[in-house]
């Protein structure tokens, strides 16, 4: 049987903005009040994710959230029509609107933790989504998630889906950006490898001192537990909470994995020698890591071109490419890294460049952009087959979003009644492209 590493791509929502919402996220920060190009961040996602399904890939793409989200808005208080809803938060408590507005389920990568059937004791494909406790504009994303990964993996006989966890910072979880899967092949059994930034039982382990450590070791073990991994196929590791002060605010923008390479910098985690045998004992076979010293990339350089929230992937003639951000080969630090890189003797043979600076302005890099599933011939069968990127749903979804996205957004926009109204006409046009029933509130 043959097997497949699909990758699902979040699309952009037409409520795309910089409200600066993500503390600890330097991109977020620094692009806070900046106008947005909804359009055009839409498209370059859909570019992105069309040239992987051109290049042999799976692909797929994951249905954005409803925003501004109203139902949340009316859960704290605020009553009376939509309009009058709106223009109360945005007169009372412009923060809080600002909350319920984001864009941010397009970062898929934080949508839910996702385990092959190959590496679970049930054989089936596990996801928990992700809670996102400690942003509260993203701590309102996992019930609709869930919905649409549902009906995004809609076959019970293949696909587990779990609640997600508890809605605690003991269990902050931020979903597969913290997550990574080894193999020697995505059909064999791998290690799940576990990243997270503190532990919320254990106070003499290290935390950060300026930014939060968003994924806490207890939501990890609970996401094994629930995905029924054995103990002998996952690695607990810490990320050094020194880079969650300078930025890396998720393990995904510090190192990423594919197969049997990890590719990482020399800062990146904690104990790393010692984990690093865990793996090759756990793994059985032979690993890459290709490690970044400080000296070639500083910490700053790779927060600023997102050089590890690259995506790593297996072509289908076995070599691996690198789909980059375009910002790597605008730090020349990193480009010449880049061009090193494929000198030297690693299953890294092409770096590939993308334009996705609308989503890298919020922190999020391709990466972030695409939530992994490596799935068999006939799981891939049984996933709804509407949400596979082709000639055709490419095509529909590029006129899909001319039709209903606007080109500018600021953040005092948000408020806009007419704002409300395109995104949910867009979003119910949507479910009947991607065929996923009624996933959103409005529709229920
Ligand atoms: N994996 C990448 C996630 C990026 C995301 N950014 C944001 O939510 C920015 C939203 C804003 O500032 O409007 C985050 O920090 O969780």
């Amino acid at each position: 049987m043959k097997h497949f590493e699909a990758n699902f791509d979040g699309l952009v929502g037409p409520t795309h903005n910089y409200a600066g919402l993500s503390f600890g996220n330097v991109a977020s920060y620094n692009n806070a009040a900046q106008h947005s190009n909804p359009k055009a961040a839409a498209k370059q996602g859909l570019q992105k994710a069309k040239a992987l399904a051109d290049l042999g890939m799976v692909q797929g793409v994951l249905a954005p959230q409803e925003r501004p989200d109203l139902s949340t808005l009316r859960r704290i208080g605020f009553s009376g029509t939509d309009v009058q809803v709106l223009s109360d938060a945005a007169k009372q408590a412009p923060a809080l609107l600002n909350s319920c507005c984001s864009a941010s389920s397009m970062w898929t990568a934080n949508a839910a933790t996702v385990s092959p059937s190959a590496d679970t004791r049930n054989g089936k494909v596990h996801f928990t989504p992700a809670n996102l406790v400690d942003k509260l504009h993203r701590s309102i994303e996992p019930l609709t998630t869930g919905n649409i990964l549902q009906a995004t993996f809609n076959d019970e006989r293949h696909f587990q889906h779990h609640h997600h966890l508890p809605e605690h910072a003991h269990f902050g979880d931020e979903g597969a950006a913290n997550h990574t899967r080894l193999c020697s092949d995505y059909g064999h059994a791998g290690v799940e490898l576990f990243v997270f930034g503190q532990s919320a039982t254990q106070a003499n382990m290290p935390k950060p001192a300026k930014f939060p450590a968003r994924q806490t070791l207890e939501a990890s073990q609970a996401v094994s537990r629930l995905h029924q991994l054995d103990e002998e196929s996952c690695v607990f590791m810490q990320q050094n909470p020194e880079v969650i002060d300078l930025g890396v605010f998720h393990n995904d923008v510090i190192s990423v994995g594919n197969q049997n390479v990890l590719f990482y910098h020399e800062q990146a985690f904690l104990d790393t020698q010692s984990k690093f045998d865990e793996i090759r004992r756990k793994m059985n076979t032979n690993v890459h890591f290709i490690n970044v010293a400080t000296e070639q990339v500083a910490i700053a350089d790779a927060v600023k071109s997102y050089l590890f929230n690259t995506q790593i992937i297996t072509l289908p003639n076995g070599n691996m490419a690198i789909i980059a951000p375009s910002d790597c080969q605008e730090n020349p630090a990193v480009h010449a890294y880049l061009n090193e890189l494929l000198t030297l003797n690693t299953p890294i043979k092409q770096v590939l460049y993308f334009d996705v600076k609308q989503s890298m302005q919020n922190g999020g890099g391709p990466a972030c952009l695409r939530l992994r599933v490596a799935m068999n011939e006939q799981e891939v069968a049984a996933v709804n087959q509407h949400t596979l990127l082709n000639d055709d749903v490419f095509n529909r979804l590029n006129l899909w979003v001319d039709k209903h996205y606007r080109d500018q957004l600021a953040v005092s926009d948000l408020a806009d009644p007419q704002l409300l109204i395109e995104s949910r006409t867009a979003l119910d046009e949507l479910t009947q492209i991607l065929k996923l029933g009624s996933v959103y509130q409005f529709q229920r």
